[in-house]
Formats: C-alpha cells, sequence, structure tokens
C-alpha cells in the first residue's frame, strides 16, 4: 500500500505541481507532522484531499504554470457613494470603487486623507457615515500596526487563526509555514511574536490574513519594515493573488508600486 507522503506527492504532481517543489511540499509536511509526533493522516486527512486543498490554499498559480493573462471575475468589493464624518471633521465623501476578483486596486493620497478609515470600511470594521459598501464574505484584513499578540509564537498565530475560520490545527500550521516560505521566511518554533523584528512581524501579519484563503485581500501598507527583496516577494505575491481570481485592496504611500494596478484610488484628489 502506499504511504501517506508518497500518496500525497503523487496527487500535488497530478495536480500540476512541479517535481521538485511537490518533493518540498511533501517533506515539509512529512517534517511538521514528525515534529508533532503525529500520523500524516490523523493531522491533516486523506493526502489526495490535502493535496487538493493545499493547492488551493497556495493560489494555484506559482505552484501550477503561470496564466499570462487574467480575466476580471466577480465583484469582490463595491463602494458606492461611501463618505466619513467624526464629529464635525468630514474625512472623504462620494467614494465610489469596485474591485472584481482578479484585480488589484490601490488607496492612495498624504497622510491622514482617510485611506486606513477607508481600508477599514472596506472590511466592515468601521461603519461608513453614509454610502453603500458590499463585500464578499471571505475577506482577509492586514492591519497597518498588526494584530498579532507578542506572547505566542508564529505557529500558536496560526493554529488560534486557523480555528476562528474552522481549519484543524495541523492544517492551520502547514498552511501558515508554506505561505511563510513564499515570503522568503521559515518561522522559528520558539520565536515569540515580540521578540521578532518589525519586518517579520508584518510578514506574520500578512499571512494570518491569508491563511484562511480569503476572496478578498485588504492590506493596509503591509510591507513597512520589509527588506528590498522581501518587498519584491511581497508584490510578486500580490500578482499571484489576483492570477489567481482573488481581489487585493492595497493602501500604499509609494507610487512606483502603481504601475501594475488595476485601479488607484486617490483620496487626496477629492
Ligand atoms: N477613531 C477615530 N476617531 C476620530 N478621528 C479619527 C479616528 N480615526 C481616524 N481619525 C481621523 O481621520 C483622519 C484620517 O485618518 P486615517 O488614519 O484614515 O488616514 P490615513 O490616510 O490612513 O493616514 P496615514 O497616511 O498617516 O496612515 C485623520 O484626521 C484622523 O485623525
Amino acid at each position: 500500500m502506499t504511504d501517506w507522503p508518497q500518496a500525497f506527492e503523487a496527487e500535488l504532481l497530478r495536480l500540476g505541481v512541479q517535481p521538485g517543489r511537490a518533493r518540498r511540499l511533501a517533506d515539509e509536511t512529512a517534517q511538521q507532522a514528525a515534529e508533532t509526533a503525529g500520523v500524516p493522516a490523523e493531522i491533516f486527512g486523506p493526502a489526495h484531499l490535502y493535496a487538493r486543498h493545499l493547492v488551493a490554499e497556495l493560489s494555484a498559480p506559482a505552484a501550477l504554470s503561470p496564466r499570462t493573462r487574467y480575466e476580471p471575475g466577480p465583484v469582490m468589493l463595491s463602494l458606492t457613494g461611501v463618505s466619513k464624518r467624526y464629529r464635525r471633521q468630514t474625512v472623504f465623501t462620494g467614494v465610489d470603487l469596485t474591485v472584481r476578483g482578479g484585480e488589484v486596486a490601490a488607496i492612495v493620497g498624504a497622510n491622514g486623507c482617510g485611506k486606513s478609515t477607508l481600508l477599514r470600511i472596506c472590511a466592515g470594521l468601521t461603519r461608513p457615515s453614509g454610502g453603500t459598501v458590499k463585500r464578499t464574505r471571505r475577506v482577509g484584513f492586514v492591519p497597518q500596526d498588526g494584530g498579532t499578540a507578542g506572547w505566542l509564537t508564529a505557529e500558536e498565530h496560526f493554529t488560534l487563526f486557523g480555528a476562528a475560520a474552522g481549519m484543524v490545527p495541523g492544517r492551520a500550521r502547514s498552511t501558515g509555514v508554506h505561505l511563510a516560505t513564499r515570503l522568503a521566511w521559515r518561522p522559528g518554533r520558539q520565536q515569540r511574536a515580540q521578540q521578532m523584528s518589525g519586518g517579520t512581524r508584518q510578514k506574520l501579519n500578512l499571512v494570518l490574513g491569508e491563511l484562511h484563503a480569503p476572496d478578498l485581500l485588504l492590506l493596509d501598507e503591509p510591507y513597512q519594515g520589509f527588506d528590498q527583496g522581501t518587498y519584491v516577494d511581497f508584490w510578486q505575491q500580490v500578482f499571484a493573488w489576483r492570477d489567481a481570481g482573488r481581489a487585493v485592496v492595497v493602501v500604499t504611500h509609494l507610487l512606483h508600486d502603481l504601475q501594475n494596478v488595476d485601479h488607484v484610488l486617490d483620496l487626496g484628489e477629492r
């Protein structure tokens, strides 16, 4: 009978994952099972189902042959005439934005013009003063200053956030670790968030935002503290999400980020 790692690797290959990558994923998964002293089938479930899940979670394009063109998909976020006031201060009025699956939108503008406020409205965390917001159900939100707990390790974060999204611990951990490698980060097993550098904590935030495979990703300047290489990895990741049919909204100050995005909403011009 074929054992679990072999069946897992064979299914990855059947799904079109490159052989070297399939082998790495199989090795990493076996290693994680060994570290928790568990049997893979009990931790991850049937090998073929876990392979399919993983390929979907990892936004298949990075694993499968890249698509050269993408088709905009269904509307994931729609803002119509949205406004926000704090007491007597009007932050913005009349904001319209539609983002479909397979599109990236950037929100730009000077400090204090309301970019973070608008993103929180998109996420449903702040109520608009006026207008209509429609969003898909599966939303990932990466705040500017982090939603991590200082005393927890990366893997404990994966388990906790995964549980909130209905993922079993083994699957949440392995998905988190695989997503981290996309950002050139290998989480230390003992390192708590408070011991991480600012850039590494941001990577943790990004992975947590993506852990449950959301259709819409809302990112508030998620690369502060990243070095140049990681910054490039980050944008490659954004375009991989887009090519996988996800919608991405990024708040940014950096105008050279904008050449490849589909929509630019300049709040400063309003
Ligand atoms: N909870 C709040 N209560 C009152 N005023 C707020 C609140 N949150 C934000 N503001 C105000 O709303 C305005 C927009 O803030 P916001 O943080 O959204 O701007 P921003 O464009 O993201 O800024 P930055 O580029 O500095 O991150 C600011 O004047 C801010 O002081």
